[in-house]
Protein backbone atom coordinates (compact mmCIF):
# COMPACT_ATOMS: atom_id res chain seq x y z
CA UNK A 1 0.00 0.00 0.00
CA UNK A 2 1.17 3.77 -1.08
CA UNK A 3 2.24 4.75 2.14
CA UNK A 4 1.50 9.00 2.38
CA UNK A 5 3.58 11.71 2.78
CA UNK A 6 3.84 14.54 4.62
CA UNK A 7 3.00 17.14 1.81
CA UNK A 8 0.49 15.01 0.47
CA UNK A 9 -3.05 16.84 -0.04
CA UNK A 10 -6.35 15.25 -0.62
CA UNK A 11 -8.95 18.29 -1.48
CA UNK A 12 -12.72 17.07 -1.82
CA UNK A 13 -15.31 19.07 -3.22
CA UNK A 14 -18.78 18.49 -2.12
CA UNK A 15 -21.73 19.79 -1.66
CA UNK A 16 -24.81 20.21 -3.74
CA UNK A 17 -25.56 19.23 -7.01
CA UNK A 18 -25.13 22.22 -9.44
CA UNK A 19 -23.20 24.55 -6.48
CA UNK A 20 -20.32 24.72 -9.00
CA UNK A 21 -18.74 21.98 -7.31
CA UNK A 22 -17.08 21.05 -10.80
CA UNK A 23 -16.24 24.14 -12.13
CA UNK A 24 -14.75 25.58 -8.34
CA UNK A 25 -13.05 22.66 -8.23
CA UNK A 26 -11.45 22.86 -11.87
CA UNK A 27 -10.53 26.45 -11.90
CA UNK A 28 -8.77 26.06 -8.46
CA UNK A 29 -6.87 22.92 -9.55
CA UNK A 30 -5.52 24.75 -12.67
CA UNK A 31 -4.49 27.84 -10.59
CA UNK A 32 -2.65 25.74 -8.22
CA UNK A 33 -1.43 22.78 -10.78
CA UNK A 34 -3.78 20.21 -9.30
CA UNK A 35 -5.00 17.01 -10.58
CA UNK A 36 -7.63 15.56 -10.10
CA UNK A 37 -8.79 12.13 -9.79
CA UNK A 38 -11.37 10.66 -12.14
CA UNK A 39 -14.49 8.38 -11.03
CA UNK A 40 -15.76 5.41 -12.17
CA UNK A 41 -18.92 5.02 -12.78
CA UNK A 42 -21.86 2.68 -14.76
CA UNK A 43 -24.03 5.44 -15.93
CA UNK A 44 -23.97 6.42 -19.93
CA UNK A 45 -22.48 9.23 -20.61
CA UNK A 46 -24.16 12.86 -21.18
CA UNK A 47 -23.29 14.21 -25.08
CA UNK A 48 -20.70 16.37 -23.90
CA UNK A 49 -19.04 14.32 -21.44
CA UNK A 50 -15.33 12.75 -22.66
CA UNK A 51 -14.51 9.30 -21.08
CA UNK A 52 -11.57 9.74 -18.87
CA UNK A 53 -12.10 12.95 -18.14
CA UNK A 54 -15.53 13.43 -16.69
CA UNK A 55 -15.67 9.62 -15.37
CA UNK A 56 -14.40 6.56 -16.65
CA UNK A 57 -17.28 5.38 -18.30
CA UNK A 58 -17.55 1.30 -17.75
CA UNK A 59 -20.45 -1.41 -18.11
CA UNK A 60 -22.03 -2.61 -15.36
CA UNK A 61 -19.75 -5.97 -15.18
CA UNK A 62 -16.25 -4.10 -15.42
CA UNK A 63 -17.75 -2.09 -12.13
CA UNK A 64 -18.63 -5.65 -10.30
CA UNK A 65 -15.39 -7.27 -11.14
CA UNK A 66 -13.85 -4.11 -9.68
CA UNK A 67 -15.59 -4.23 -6.80
CA UNK A 68 -15.52 -7.84 -6.17
CA UNK A 69 -11.74 -7.27 -5.80
CA UNK A 70 -11.67 -4.58 -3.73
CA UNK A 71 -10.15 -1.78 -5.94
CA UNK A 72 -12.44 0.84 -5.02
CA UNK A 73 -12.02 3.25 -2.10
CA UNK A 74 -15.88 3.45 -1.42
CA UNK A 75 -18.54 2.82 -4.33
CA UNK A 76 -21.88 4.45 -3.76
CA UNK A 77 -25.41 3.45 -6.12
CA UNK A 78 -27.14 7.12 -7.05
CA UNK A 79 -30.15 6.63 -9.02
CA UNK A 80 -29.64 3.18 -10.14
CA UNK A 81 -25.99 4.01 -10.80
CA UNK A 82 -22.72 2.92 -9.08
CA UNK A 83 -19.97 5.41 -9.15
CA UNK A 84 -16.51 4.81 -7.38
CA UNK A 85 -12.76 5.79 -6.78
CA UNK A 86 -9.88 3.06 -7.19
CA UNK A 87 -7.11 2.67 -3.96
CA UNK A 88 -4.63 2.65 -6.83
CA UNK A 89 -5.69 5.72 -8.48
CA UNK A 90 -5.31 7.91 -5.55
CA UNK A 91 -1.81 6.40 -4.71
CA UNK A 92 -0.72 7.18 -7.94
CA UNK A 93 -1.87 10.93 -8.56
CA UNK A 94 -0.54 11.26 -5.49
CA UNK A 95 2.62 9.67 -5.56
CA UNK A 96 2.77 12.38 -9.27
CA UNK A 97 1.62 14.86 -8.16
CA UNK A 98 1.48 15.57 -4.36
CA UNK A 99 -1.96 17.81 -4.30
CA UNK A 100 -4.83 15.99 -5.70
CA UNK A 101 -8.73 16.28 -5.75
CA UNK A 102 -12.40 14.72 -6.22
CA UNK A 103 -15.64 15.77 -6.64
CA UNK A 104 -18.25 13.73 -4.88
CA UNK A 105 -21.15 13.50 -2.74
CA UNK A 106 -21.21 13.74 0.57
CA UNK A 107 -21.16 9.90 1.33
CA UNK A 108 -17.81 9.20 -0.89
CA UNK A 109 -16.58 12.87 1.19
CA UNK A 110 -17.36 11.49 4.62
CA UNK A 111 -15.00 7.48 3.42
CA UNK A 112 -12.40 9.31 2.00
CA UNK A 113 -12.17 11.77 5.11
CA UNK A 114 -12.39 8.55 7.46
CA UNK A 115 -9.54 6.48 5.05
CA UNK A 116 -7.19 9.62 4.80
CA UNK A 117 -7.69 11.33 7.69
CA UNK A 118 -5.70 14.60 8.40
CA UNK A 119 -4.24 14.08 4.32
CA UNK A 120 -8.10 14.67 3.44
CA UNK A 121 -9.62 18.34 3.32
CA UNK A 122 -13.40 18.68 2.50
CA UNK A 123 -14.12 22.19 1.02
CA UNK A 124 -17.97 22.49 0.70
CA UNK A 125 -19.13 24.64 -2.13
CA UNK A 126 -22.82 25.33 -1.98
CA UNK A 127 -25.49 27.94 -3.36
CA UNK A 128 -29.51 28.62 -2.49
CA UNK A 129 -31.85 26.12 -4.19
CA UNK A 130 -33.20 29.27 -6.44
CA UNK A 131 -29.86 29.72 -7.68
CA UNK A 132 -29.03 25.25 -7.90
CA UNK A 133 -31.90 25.33 -10.14
CA UNK A 134 -31.14 28.20 -12.58
CA UNK A 135 -27.62 27.28 -13.19
CA UNK A 136 -29.20 23.78 -13.73
CA UNK A 137 -31.53 24.87 -16.28
CA UNK A 138 -28.74 26.22 -17.79
CA UNK A 139 -26.58 23.49 -18.02
CA UNK A 140 -29.39 21.83 -20.03
CA UNK A 141 -30.44 19.39 -17.27
CA UNK A 142 -33.86 17.67 -18.08
CA UNK A 143 -36.81 18.84 -15.48
CA UNK A 144 -36.82 15.01 -14.30
CA UNK A 145 -33.09 15.26 -13.51
CA UNK A 146 -33.73 18.92 -11.50
CA UNK A 147 -36.52 17.20 -9.39
CA UNK A 148 -33.70 14.07 -8.75
CA UNK A 149 -31.16 16.39 -8.07
CA UNK A 150 -33.00 18.96 -5.94
CA UNK A 151 -34.89 15.96 -3.88
CA UNK A 152 -31.17 15.61 -1.89
CA UNK A 153 -30.53 19.37 -1.61
CA UNK A 154 -31.27 19.53 2.30
CA UNK A 155 -29.73 16.22 2.58
CA UNK A 156 -26.41 17.84 1.00
CA UNK A 157 -26.65 20.51 2.90
CA UNK A 158 -26.69 18.96 5.92
CA UNK A 159 -23.09 17.96 5.35
CA UNK A 160 -21.74 21.39 5.68
CA UNK A 161 -20.76 21.76 9.07
CA UNK A 162 -18.65 18.47 8.67
CA UNK A 163 -16.62 19.91 6.28
CA UNK A 164 -12.94 21.56 7.41
CA UNK A 165 -13.79 24.86 4.35
CA UNK A 166 -17.27 26.20 3.26
CA UNK A 167 -17.35 28.36 0.40
CA UNK A 168 -20.73 30.17 -0.79
CA UNK A 169 -20.28 29.70 -4.66
CA UNK A 170 -22.37 33.21 -5.85
CA UNK A 171 -20.06 35.12 -7.80
CA UNK A 172 -17.31 32.75 -9.55
CA UNK A 173 -14.09 34.99 -9.49
CA UNK A 174 -14.81 35.53 -6.04
CA UNK A 175 -15.18 31.71 -5.36
CA UNK A 176 -12.09 30.65 -6.68
CA UNK A 177 -10.06 33.77 -5.71
CA UNK A 178 -11.51 32.78 -1.66
CA UNK A 179 -10.51 29.16 -2.38
CA UNK A 180 -7.44 29.28 -4.07
CA UNK A 181 -5.76 31.57 -1.35
CA UNK A 182 -7.32 29.47 1.71
CA UNK A 183 -5.65 26.27 0.36
CA UNK A 184 -2.61 27.99 -0.18
CA UNK A 185 -2.33 29.79 2.47
CA UNK A 186 -2.60 26.60 4.46
CA UNK A 187 -1.90 23.43 2.79
CA UNK A 188 -0.06 23.95 -0.60
CA UNK A 189 2.52 27.48 0.21
CA UNK A 190 2.53 28.48 -2.93
CA UNK A 191 2.30 31.54 -1.97
CA UNK A 192 0.26 32.83 -5.03
CA UNK A 193 0.38 36.66 -5.95
CA UNK A 194 -2.20 38.40 -7.15
CA UNK A 195 -0.68 39.84 -10.47
CA UNK A 196 -4.02 42.19 -11.24
N1 LIG B 1 -19.53 9.02 -3.40
C1 LIG B 1 -19.18 9.29 -4.65
N2 LIG B 1 -19.81 10.28 -5.28
C2 LIG B 1 -19.44 10.53 -6.55
C3 LIG B 1 -18.42 9.80 -7.20
N3 LIG B 1 -18.28 10.28 -8.46
C4 LIG B 1 -19.17 11.29 -8.55
N4 LIG B 1 -19.87 11.44 -7.42
C5 LIG B 1 -20.95 12.39 -7.11
O1 LIG B 1 -22.16 11.70 -7.35
C6 LIG B 1 -23.10 12.56 -8.01
C7 LIG B 1 -23.31 11.97 -9.39
O2 LIG B 1 -24.40 12.52 -9.97
P1 LIG B 1 -24.53 12.70 -11.54
O3 LIG B 1 -25.99 12.76 -11.83
O4 LIG B 1 -23.77 11.67 -12.28
O5 LIG B 1 -23.97 14.15 -11.73
P2 LIG B 1 -22.58 14.75 -12.15
O6 LIG B 1 -21.58 13.67 -12.31
O7 LIG B 1 -22.23 15.72 -11.05
O8 LIG B 1 -22.89 15.48 -13.41
C8 LIG B 1 -22.46 13.92 -8.06
O9 LIG B 1 -22.83 14.62 -6.88
C9 LIG B 1 -20.98 13.58 -8.03
O10 LIG B 1 -20.18 14.63 -7.53
C10 LIG B 1 -17.76 8.75 -6.48
O11 LIG B 1 -16.85 8.08 -6.97
N5 LIG B 1 -18.20 8.57 -5.21
N1 LIG C 1 -20.65 31.23 -9.46
C1 LIG C 1 -21.34 30.83 -10.53
N2 LIG C 1 -22.15 31.68 -11.16
C2 LIG C 1 -22.86 31.28 -12.23
N3 LIG C 1 -22.82 30.05 -12.77
C3 LIG C 1 -22.00 29.14 -12.18
C4 LIG C 1 -21.22 29.47 -11.03
N4 LIG C 1 -20.51 28.38 -10.67
C5 LIG C 1 -20.84 27.40 -11.56
N5 LIG C 1 -21.73 27.86 -12.46
C6 LIG C 1 -22.37 27.11 -13.55
O1 LIG C 1 -23.40 26.34 -12.92
C7 LIG C 1 -23.49 25.05 -13.50
C8 LIG C 1 -23.27 24.00 -12.41
O2 LIG C 1 -21.91 23.95 -12.08
P1 LIG C 1 -21.14 22.55 -11.94
O3 LIG C 1 -19.72 22.92 -11.70
O4 LIG C 1 -21.49 21.66 -13.08
O5 LIG C 1 -21.83 22.04 -10.58
P2 LIG C 1 -21.71 20.70 -9.74
O6 LIG C 1 -20.39 20.06 -10.08
O7 LIG C 1 -21.78 21.15 -8.32
O8 LIG C 1 -22.90 19.88 -10.14
C9 LIG C 1 -22.46 24.98 -14.62
O9 LIG C 1 -23.12 25.24 -15.84
C10 LIG C 1 -21.47 26.10 -14.27
O10 LIG C 1 -20.89 26.65 -15.42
Amino acid sequence: MYELKDHDIIFIFTGPNGAGRKTVAQMSGDTLGMKQVISYTTRAPRSSEVDGQDYHFVSKDEFIAAERNQEFVEVIEIDGNRYGVKEQDVADMLQKHGAIYLVLNRFGAESLKQRYGRKAARIFIYADLKTIVKREEERGDSPELIDRYTSHYDEEMAYKDHCEHIFENLDLAHTVFDLTKTLDDNYLHRNLVDKD
